[in-house]
């Protein structure tokens, strides 16, 4: 007789930056050599999130990941919210409800969440299920949401005016206001309110599962694990979702283009998958860009409704034959970065972009847009050694100057003796990338214990 499989229950946030490596760790879950077939998945899926969920192709020919819809209900438009942070949260939470329904109907051993829907764990508990979190960015910015809620408590002020910086337990050195995720910049809002939330539910979970890696964050990594005020904290990066858009069509004109580049000559800006310059910005950007002489492949997206989307006049012009803009497009980012021919990234500094460049040895210069990138920022410059930050006028909306754009570009791609210390610890963090997640790695290591303790879970 076949033996029951233990099933998990996946409830996973909408954007790309969130449900691509939550899929990822689905898949690796069951195709760890440990799993032995002994494990299934059922996604709980929010109608607001089928459509990037489908778009990354899930498995169909396996019956090992199922797909539970839930309800269409009636959801806050974005433009209500106080920003995407409340946005999802509040998503979250009316649902509650109804992934409560679906885990009384599905059953499984355990029910893994996105960490903005921690509001859900009561549902679960209810119904005698633990609750895990999948937190698809690093341990750094989770360090700091576990402490948000003694900070509350402790800092009145807001932290854009804090003249010093914040300590956060496990962390080598404080964060400085320059650093400080956007949504906690204003005590005021519910982005603000929601993180301190999260912060503090996140101590009613059974494990956190970092998709990050020991060689990355050792200090905090260590502190995290001795912190028994803590759930067990499970490092198992990187898992990044490489194929994403590889199945069937034609390769994408940008690909075709880099062929024709020569090795490592080529800059490429790209600002993850909700970021959005303003016009201004992109004008300013493009003389940048222009005036640094150098090649370049910009993926470039517009706050909506901003004018008409042009560059300025004579940008195309100067720079034709050594740039390519894709304009509102979708570049195949990891891709792009694996492609030969080019040297260096600019990038938003979203946890995904950062994990690609490394596992793929390219430098970057970061460029803080929202979310936590200020402190991924912070970390890949002043603690990993791997990036350096792009000097950007935080009450100004984040921006730069065409100046700092063109120096920040040439320094990227010259050969100051800084760039090139840069460009080796990369190649150390791009070996160190792959060696986590082989037979025997940390993260490999650490995924088969996950395993090993889903399976050990009692049936529902
Ligand atoms: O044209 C594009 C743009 C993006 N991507 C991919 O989309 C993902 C983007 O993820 P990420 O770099 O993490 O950025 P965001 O989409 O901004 O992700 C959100 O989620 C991340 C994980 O929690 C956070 O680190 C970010 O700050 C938050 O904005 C990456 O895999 C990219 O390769 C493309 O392939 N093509």
């Amino acid at each position: 007789m076949a033996m029951k499989k233990c099933n998990l229950a996946f409830l996973p946030a909408d954007g790309a930056g969130h449900i691509a490596s939550t899929l990822e760790f689905a898949k690796r879950l069951l195709l760890h050599p440990s799993a032995a077939g002994r494990l299934s998945v059922t996604f709980l899926l929010m109608p607001v999130c089928a459509s990037s969920f489908f778009s990354l192709n899930p498995p169909s020919s396996t019956t090992d990941i199922a797909v539970h819809l839930l309800p269409d209900l009636a959801v806050p438009s974005r433009l209500e919210t106080d920003g995407g942070e409340d946005y999802i949260s509040r998503v979250f939470q009316l649902y509650a409800p109804h992934v409560k329904s679906a885990l009384a109907a599905t059953a499984p051993a355990a029910l893994i969440i996105d960490f903005f829907a921690t509001t859900v764990i009561d549902a679960a508990s209810d119904l005698q299920i633990p609750t895990y979190v999948f937190f698809s960015t690093n341990a750094t910015f989770l360090a700091l949401m576990l402490h948000l809620p003694a900070l509350h408590d402790e800092i009145p002020e807001e932290f854009e005016l804090l003249q010093g910086e914040i300590k956060v337990p496990g962390l080598a050195a404080g964060i400085p206001p320059k650093s400080m995720p956007a949504p906690l910049m204003n005590k005021k809002s519910r982005c603000y309110t929601w993180l301190v939330y999260h912060g503090r539910r996140f101590k009613d979970l059974r494990g956190i599962i970092t998709n990050t890696l020991r060689a990355f964050e050792p200090q905090v990594l260590s502190a995290l694990e001795s912190d028994r005020s803590v759930p067990p904290v499970h490092p198992v990066g990187p898992v990044l979702c490489l194929d994403r858009g590889a199945a069937g069509g034609e390769r994408h004109e940008c690909l075709r283009w880099l062929d024709a580049q020569p090795a490592a000559s080529v800059v490429f800006l790209c600002f993850g998958s909700l970021s959005r310059m303003t016009e201004a910005q992109a004008a300013e950007t493009a003389v940048g860009i222009e005036r640094s002489g150098l090649r370049f492949l910009w993926s470039l997206r517009l706050v909506e409704s901003e004018g008409d989307g042009r560059l300025p006049a004579g940008f195309r012009e100067a720079t034709n034959g050594r740039g390519m803009v894709v304009v509102e497009g979708w570049v195949p980012q990891a891709a792009v970065l694996a492609h030969a021919a080019v040297g260096g990234f600019v990038t938003h500094g979203g946890w995904n972009s950062c994990l690609e460049s490394l596992w793929f040895g390219v430098p970057m210069v970061t460029w803080p847009m929202g979310a936590e990138q200020h402190l991924n920022a912070m970390m890949m410059s002043a603690e990993m050694g791997v990036a350096a930050e792009m000097e950007i006028d935080r009450h100004r909306g984040g921006w730069a100057t065409a100046k700092e754009v063109e120096m920040k570009l040439n320094w990227l791609m010259g050969e100051s003796e800084d760039v090139r210390k840069v460009r080796e610890r990369v190649r150390e963090m791009k070996v160190a990338s792959r060696a986590a997640v082989e037979i025997g790695g940390q993260s490999y290591d650490w995924l088969e214990s996950l395993v090993t303790e889903f399976k050990r879970l009692p049936e529902q």
